[in-house]
């Protein structure tokens, strides 16, 4: 049996997994194969992809068997036990939203540890539940195996002060309500492949917007986060599809007092009806609202291109100006289009797109006279699995 890691990143909707071979020699994580099961709880499908990229899987799931992650879960371990079964799982590796204010590292769960995370799971609704369940569902499956939790919030949180705190009285800011930042995994991810390919670049001042299904902006100096666009939870900054960002609280407190609305209400509204969604009124997939006629596609993707915009001026203003620019997450990696719009009104920052390059997606795609631009392709899997190698006492160089 050869030694692997199972790396499990557990959405609201979905579990994603990845396979990775791992061995007591100081070689990188390979991976063996990657997928996801989505839709849990309305239209399941699993779908899976060997590490060079060749499709496994690609199959609608019985809505009545998937109700849940740990009927999802058990899917996914079907499916690896079937087509890899040489492999070993030696440890299991979780992204983990909410790492609360004290953990800076990864973590190695034990049952003291556990319950403290759960305490965070309310600070992440979206999330943090789906991330708990996916890791007891993993504990029930390998009950001998260490188990990694690797926070979204770790890597920010060598945050100076003023990045960290609301201007409330001192004592809430001890209680630990304070600004987090998440998409940890992903900024670590981008640092990283920047060191390889843009080494000149990567320690200066960098501005690395994740624009996913949630999306937030971080600007990077000397390689450590020192500001992010998301707060105490993953519903502050940029809008979202979803989520609706950066509020006046005054929206809130009128509409809990005046318009009479419960929390319930309020955290459906601003969690899952805001954002793209809610200002199209059509979808919040990014795929669809470039596809549409309707204006309020548009407008939609207008005011996302906007606040992103506000965010990399404010940004830049914090870390002293910008070296490099860089766009990730399914979005920021796939849209020439929201690319375009976003740096059109940069050129006072010294950006210019290269058309071609950034139609095409490539890695690279500022025009020669721009200052530097990127759409780098995020690995959240691999961060998690280096870690978690780590660990769990197996080496891994880029950990
Ligand atoms: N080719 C594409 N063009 C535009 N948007 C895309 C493209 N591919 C994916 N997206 C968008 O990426 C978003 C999902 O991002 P992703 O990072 O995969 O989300 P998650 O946070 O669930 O991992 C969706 O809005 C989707 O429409
Ligand atoms: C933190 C967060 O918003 O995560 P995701 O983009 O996976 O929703
Ligand atoms: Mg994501």
């Amino acid at each position: 049996m050869r030694s692997s890691v199972l790396v499990l990143n557990a959405g609201s909707s979905s579990i994603k997994f990845a396979l990775y071979a791992v061995a007591h020699v100081t070689i990188d994580a390979v991976e063996i194969c990657r997928g996801k099961v989505t839709g849990i709880g309305t239209t399941p499908a699993f779908d899976a992809e060997s590490g060079d990229g060749q499709g496994l899987s690609h199959r609608p799931l019985d809505p009545s068997g998937i109700s849940d992650h740990a009927s999802a879960l058990a899917v996914i371990l079907d499916f690896l036990h079937e087509a890899f079964p040489d492999q070993k799982v030696d440890a299991v590796g979780h992204r983990v939203v909410h790492g609360g204010p004290h953990h800076f590292q990864p973590l190695l769960l034990t049952e003291a540890n556990e319950a403290e995370l759960d305490l965070c799971a309310a600070l992440a609704p979206l999330h943090a539940p789906h991330n708990m369940a996916g890791i007891r569902a993993a504990q029930a499956a390998f009950p001998a195996v260490p188990q990694i939790a690797c926070f979204d919030t770790a890597f920010h949180r060598h945050h100076p002060w003023v990045s960290d705190t609301f201007a409330l009285p001192r004592n809430y800011f001890d209680e630990g309500v304070r600004r987090y930042g998440f998409h940890g995994l992903s900024y670590e991810y981008v640092s990283q492949k920047l060191r390889e390919i843009a080494p000149d670049v990567a320690q200066g001042r960098v501005i690395v917007g994740h624009l996913g299904a949630g999306a937030s902006i971080c600007g990077i100096r000397e390689g450590r986060s020192v500001c992010s666009s998301m707060g105490f939870t993953a519903l502050d900054g940029l809008p979202m599809g979803t989520r609706c960002g950066q509020i006046d609280p005054g929206v809130l407190l009128y509409l809990l007092g005046e318009k009479g609305m419960s929390v319930e209400e309020v955290t459906d509204l601003l969690y899952n009806k805001s954002g793209l969604l809610g200002l199209s009124g059509i979808s919040s997939d990014m795929r669809t609202l470039e596809k549409s006629d309707d204006p309020r596609a548009r407008e939609a993707i207008d005011y996302f291109a906007h606040r992103i915009r506000r965010e990399i001026g404010a940004l830049a203003a914090v870390i002293g100006g910008v070296d490099a620019l860089v766009f990730t997450g399914g979005i920021g990696e796939n849209s020439p289009l929201l690319r375009e719009i976003v740096c059109q009104e940069l050129g006072w920052l010294g950006f210019a797109l290269d058309e071609e390059k950034n139609a095409a997606n490539e890695i690279e795609i500022a025009a020669p006279s721009s200052v530097r631009c990127f759409a780098i392709p995020t690995n959240e899997e691999i961060v998690i699995a280096r870690h978690t190698a780590r660990l769990a006492g197996y080496a891994s160089s880029a950990a």
